[in-house]
């Protein structure tokens, strides 16, 4: 039998198969030429889709099809309507100055509450917006109205360091002493030595307001909750008295890191774990709070670690580092194994807890032990994001009793080196004029020559191989891409960092896995783009995040040992993952799996909804022959 004939054979045999159940002899297809198996598949495709939707009708016509064939009228009250409220917001987002105008003379309310908390005038702070602002003040909107944590459009201003906002709601006569709910006045929040912090201090002196003095007041609040307790303690009174919402002393000095003041309630007898009404611990907050030696402290004093709050957390699910999280483990098995035979013997606590000098300096805002309500949760996620964009100039906070609970840490080192070039307009070379393959060229070699190695074209990142160090890829750079929406912050160059940060949150948003396909010849950097991306991710997923790089990193090694070989072009050649899927499998958002793909000639399996595509070329081989 000729080879034509035999293909035609096949042809009919597979056709015939397609009618009849349309399932597929993979031997008889794989035996086809390429054009022909394409074609074959496509029709199959086609059947089936046909099929599909012919099964639909008929379940459609046995549901009684009215259903289906909605009338028009029907079809019209379904559309979906925004209210005045949440257009005038999202008219601010975009600074739609005339939009705004029109939508508070159609009558939207001044008063609305905005979705994260606080008032329309917050949302003008957040986004610098001062003609909003502005007309809003004009109309009447209180300039002092506080949010859920008592912030107000002033704290705001200070930690996205809009000065213009701030010089406004300063004319606008702003109390600039309303404290939060720490304790906080804007001031605080605003970083040193920038215009923000600058005007509001002159305003402060002006009226005679001493900062210095405020500050020590602040920090002697510690001793003075101590006093008070002392004082208790003296007289007998209970420490173990919970207030409306079930919080004891013992929670308030554990999740505010006032050590002495733990002590003294422990040694003076107070419970070591009563339960607020959201069932957390003094446990809990230490965890969260990252009070490493407060967590030594009630462990020693046989504080029960598996107990579970309101969202099913232990504390060492919430701890804020990996010591903390290491000690509440090593509790929990000895807690376990004395629940087994009550005669097992305790672990030596002054040596396994003793991390008195690893107290964390966490971000107040970041904590949300008391907050149920979404709302709330909305108003602390926007307040984390906040204090990142702001980059973390808010460390050098001053300190309370422990030196080390200011009301922000950026967590990433202040050694650590940062050399981002600004935004550049051909950072998107969809977005050139002239597109030709010369015009691309000129602009990647000149981005090239400035160090500018990732370029978007669209979605779509392309990273050329600088082959030495570059200062982009420290943990503050990564902190610094993350976002509460996954776009990319205008004020940010392209980074594969922004890349994982996109897919992040489309993961987050659909719950559906995510795939990067990081293509490129031998040697163009599509390991290290990998491994940049699981480690922004790593980072991105839990606050445990920047201290699983180096386990990472020796992961990789072993994964190296095996899978990569010196070739031709690579010292260092991989021989597998060039895909990579993320996959959303947490219910509280907070840890995501990296899988790698293993991919088998220019085939893909797997199915995603999102794919991401990082493409890397080498200048030496690509583009430099090519320029
Ligand atoms: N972003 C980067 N910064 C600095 N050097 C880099 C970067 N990307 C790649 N390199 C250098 O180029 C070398 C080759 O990169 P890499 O191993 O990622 O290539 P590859 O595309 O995965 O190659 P293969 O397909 O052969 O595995 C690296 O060992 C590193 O020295």
């Amino acid at each position: 039998m000729s080879h034509y004939h035999f293909i035609k054979c096949c042809c009919f045999q597979l056709c015939n198969v397609f009618r009849q159940n349309m399932e597929i002899d993979q031997c008889l297809l794989e035996s086809l030429p390429i054009g022909q198996r394409q074609r074959l598949v496509r029709r199959m495709r086609c059947d089936q889709i046909r099929a599909y939707y012919e099964r639909e009708k008929s379940l459609q016509r046995q549901q009684g099809g009215v259903k289906a064939r909605a009338p028009a009228a029907n079809r019209k009250k379904r559309r979906v309507r925004f209210g005045l409220a949440d257009v005038v917001q999202d008219a601010i987002i975009r600074h739609d100055d005339k939009e705004v105008l029109c939508l508070l003379k159609e009558g939207a309310d001044l008063n609305t509450p905005i979705s994260s908390g606080g008032s329309l005038l917050h949302l003008c702070a957040r986004h610098d917006n001062v003609f909003a602002a502005e007309l809003l003040i004009e109309r009447g909107l209180n300039v002092n109205l506080q949010d859920e944590d008592l912030w107000t459009a002033l704290h705001v201003a200070c930690v996205c360091d809009h000065a213009d906002v701030v010089l406004l709601l300063l004319l606008a006569g702003v109390n600039v002493l309303l404290q939060d709910v720490n304790g906080n006045i804007p001031l605080d929040y605003a970083s040193e030595g920038t215009e923000t912090s600058y005007i509001l201090r002159k305003h402060l002196e002006e009226n005679g307001v001493d900062v210095s003095s405020m500050h020590a007041m602040k920090t002697q609040r510690s001793s003075k909750m101590l006093c008070d307790v002392r004082q208790l303690v003296a007289t007998g009174g209970s420490l173990n008295q919970p207030n409306d919402d079930g919080v004891t002393l013992l929670h308030i000095a554990c999740a505010s890191g006032y050590r002495e003041v733990v002590s003294v309630l422990l040694e003076s007898g107070a419970d070591p774990h009563p339960t607020d009404n959201n069932f957390w611990t003094p446990l809990h907050l230490a965890a969260k709070y990252g009070q490493t030696s407060i967590v030594s402290q009630l462990l020693r004093q046989r504080a029960n670690p598996t107990l579970l709050n309101c969202n099913q957390d232990k504390p060492s699910d919430i701890s804020a580092s990996e010591p903390i999280a290491d000690m509440l483990l090593n509790a929990e098995e000895s807690w376990l194994q004395r629940l087994k035979d009550p005669s097992a013997p305790l672990p030596s606590t002054d040596q396994r807890y003793d991390g008195g000098s690893h107290d964390l300096n966490t971000p107040v805002k970041n904590l949300n032990p008391l907050g149920l309500s979404i709302s709330k949760r909305d108003s602390l996620l926007e307040k984390c994001a906040m204090f990142r964009e702001a980059g973390g100039a808010l460390s050098r906070q001053p300190s309370q009793d422990n030196g080390l609970d200011g009301p922000f840490n950026s967590g990433a080192s202040k050694l650590e080196q940062v050399k981002l070039m600004p935004p550049a307009p051909n950072d998107d070379l969809a977005s050139l004029s002239e597109l030709t393959d010369s015009s691309l060229l000129y602009e990647m070699q000149k981005r090239f020559g400035n160090d500018q190695i990732y370029t978007y074209i669209g979605h779509i990142l392309l990273l050329v191989n600088p082959n030495k160090e570059l200062p982009i890829y420290s943990t503050l750079v990564s902190q610094l891409y993350l976002s509460s929406t996954g776009r990319l912050c205008s004020s940010l160059p392209p980074h594969i960092f922004s890349s994982a940060e996109r897919a992040y949150h489309m993961m987050l948003q659909e719950r559906r896995p995510q795939c990067f396909i990081l293509s490129g010849e031998s040697g163009s950097g599509k390991t290290e783009a990998y491994k940049h991306i699981v480690r922004h991710l790593t980072a991105r997923s839990s606050p445990k995040g920047f201290a699983l790089e180096p386990r990472m990193k020796h992961v990789n090694c072993i994964l190296e040992a095996f899978g990569h070989a010196k070739t031709l072009k690579n010292n260092n050649s991989s021989r597998f993952i060039k895909l990579l899927t993320i996959q959303y499998c947490d219910k509280r958002r907070t840890l995501l799996r990296v899988l790698p793909i293993f991919s088998m000639g220019t085939e893909l399996y797997g199915y995603w909804n999102q794919i991401n595509v990082v493409h890397s070329l080498s200048v030496k081989r690509q583009t430099q022959s090519v320029l």
